[in-house]
């Protein structure tokens, strides 16, 4: 990327989220992540321009140095800091206003600082040779996936319901929603093919912010913001059929819109549950019975016909899990260890930086979260490194996965002859490449945990109010989740 040439045009709209714009390149498979701040701030920006890049900087830094670690290199892509020329930036701002969703627009781009964050386009993979078939990508934020432990909370409905089917009925009550999700990330993190197979569905079905497909990098699926409509799951399964053209043993032009949707969903699941490209080796996640169920989720527990050995110790799942896990007290019991850092910072302001309080996020940082005491001795040590795993924690409770499935060419070969000698044979699950990589790695600021635990308290008190008093699901009852599913 010539840093002097750069040109508007060869870039377009990707997406964007509650603090970055995205845009991506026209041919390279790069993307630029900008930042965005509040709109009524826009003829103020609220940082320099040295600011800012220092805290895209920090961005990389914590990505490459802390979260990487803890998540695993191959799922890692950090990027780059570049500077931008004003000009192309304010351009670019003009250009991809009007494909902007209305309810992001209470943020504006950046178009101060000349500075982004430069990351290949995960929507775009070059996986082995180029491909006929464009890839599929998956996106998906699947939230946190444990319920905290009951010695540190003061409502018994947060060790019963999780945190993402709690939120629901808040979201719903306070507009952003017009429909619940009945997708459960518990489900999701079980390692139970069964239940992962119907949190998907679920996904797919009330996407909101949590999933998105991505064909050849244009996105052909996810929830339109605002809108009445659920989004258009013809057009989603028009798009996915010539991927799953075989069928009961057979080659065919005539399969199901139900076995599209399955065959998709299984081998998404086979991808989430793969290795994620390490040398295959497996270690059963032994603690995955304990974290048990959400008792909001609407599997019908009572139907699972194959037992789980919990989610593969290298998986993307599993890293992700882990990582949510270094919450150990939940907000309630870690927000007096944060008032605890908070005020010595008020007595001893020189203290934030030997604490590294906003960084830097090098090795030693890291360090500090993994060497914290197992019992509180009282020290601001402790406290701050029990801060240090919450906001870690937190970034992984909101990250994203990006699963990229490249049809093998084997596959594509017959997908394209369909040759009579292929309907012969067996029946195998389509062939894909697969490939993961977690997005969204930003810091969470440290004074954003106040916020935190308001908001968990709205949420409880919401969900007392009125899901938990509801029915589970207002409309059904626990789904039979074994008619679609199919044993590998
Ligand atoms: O607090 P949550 O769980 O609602 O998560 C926020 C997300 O909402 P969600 O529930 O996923 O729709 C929220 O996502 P949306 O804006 O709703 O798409 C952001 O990811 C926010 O992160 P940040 O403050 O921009 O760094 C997220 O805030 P953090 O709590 O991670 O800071
Ligand atoms: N490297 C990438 N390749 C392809 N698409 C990307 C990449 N990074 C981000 N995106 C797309 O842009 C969207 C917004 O990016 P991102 O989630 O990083 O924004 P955010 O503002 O940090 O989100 P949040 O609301 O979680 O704070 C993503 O949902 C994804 O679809």
């Amino acid at each position: 990327m010539e840093l002097d040439k750069m040109d508007e045009n060869d870039w377009k709209y990707h997406g964007e989220g509650n603090k970055s714009l995205v845009v991506s390149h026209v041919q390279h498979p790069r993307v630029l992540r900008l930042l965005k701040y509040p709109a009524e701030d826009s003829e103020n920006p609220p940082q320099t321009a040295e600011q800012a890049y220092r805290q895209i900087q920090n961005i990389v830094d914590f990505s490459s140095n802390v979260m990487s670690s803890l998540l695993g290199e191959k799922f890692i892509h950090s990027g780059e800091v570049v500077k931008l020329p004003l000009e192309f930036v304010r351009q670019l701002s003009i250009k991809v206003q009007h494909q902007r969703p209305a309810w992001r627009c209470d943020k504006v781009m950046d178009i101060y600082s000349g500075c982004a964050l430069c990351l290949p386009n995960l929507t775009s993979p070059a996986l082995h040779q180029p491909t006929h078939t464009p890839p599929l990508c998956i996106e998906i934020k699947p939230k946190c996936g444990f319920l905290p432990s009951p010695k540190h909370v003061s409502k018994d409905i947060k060790t019963k319901v999780c945190r993402y089917c709690m939120h629901q009925h808040y979201k719903v009550a306070n507009g952003k929603w017009k429909r619940r999700s009945f997708y459960c990330p518990l489900d999701l993190f079980s390692g139970n093919r069964q239940r992962m197979h119907f949190a998907i569905r679920h996904l797919i079905e009330e996407p909101q912010n949590n999933f998105k497909v991505f064909k050849g990098g244009q996105c052909i699926y996810s929830s339109k913001e605002g809108s009445d409509e659920s989004p258009d799951m013809n057009s989603l399964l028009h798009h996915l059929r010539p991927y799953f053209l075989h069928t009961n043993n057979r080659m065919n032009s005539h399969v199901t819109s139900k076995a599209v949707l399955n065959d998709f969903i299984q081998v998404l699941v086979n991808a989430l549950l793969s290795s994620g490209g390490g040398d295959g080796s497996v270690v059963a996640d032994r603690q995955a019975e304990g974290r048990g169920f959400c008792e909001a989720s609407i599997f019908n527990k009572e139907r699972i016909r194959h037992g789980s050995r919990g989610l593969p110790s290298d998986s993307v799942l599993f890293r992700i899990l882990q990582t949510q896990m270094l919450d150990t007290l939940d907000i309630e019991g870690l927000y007096p260890l944060y008032r605890q850092v908070e005020q010595h910072l008020q007595d001893f302001p020189k203290e934030r930086t030997r604490l590294q309080i906003e960084g830097p996020y090098n090795e030693a940082f890291l360090e500090k979260l993994q060497k914290c005491p197992s019992e509180n001795d009282g020290s601001v040590e402790y406290a701050v490194a029990k801060v240090h795993q919450y906001r870690v924690a937190m970034t992984a409770k909101d990250c994203s996965i990006m699963v990229a499935l490249v049809p093998s060419s084997e596959e594509e070969e017959d997908n394209e002859s369909l040759s009579s000698q292929r309907q012969l044979r067996d029946f195998r699950p389509p062939a894909f490449s697969y490939s993961a990589s977690i997005l969204d790695l930003d810091p969470k600021p440290f004074d954003s945990i106040p916020r935190q635990l308001r908001l968990d308290q709205k949420i409880v008190s919401c969900y007392l109010r009125t899901g938990g008093a509801l029915p589970k699901g207002p409309v059904r009852e626990k789904e039979d989740c074994t008619l679609l599913f199919h044993p590998m």
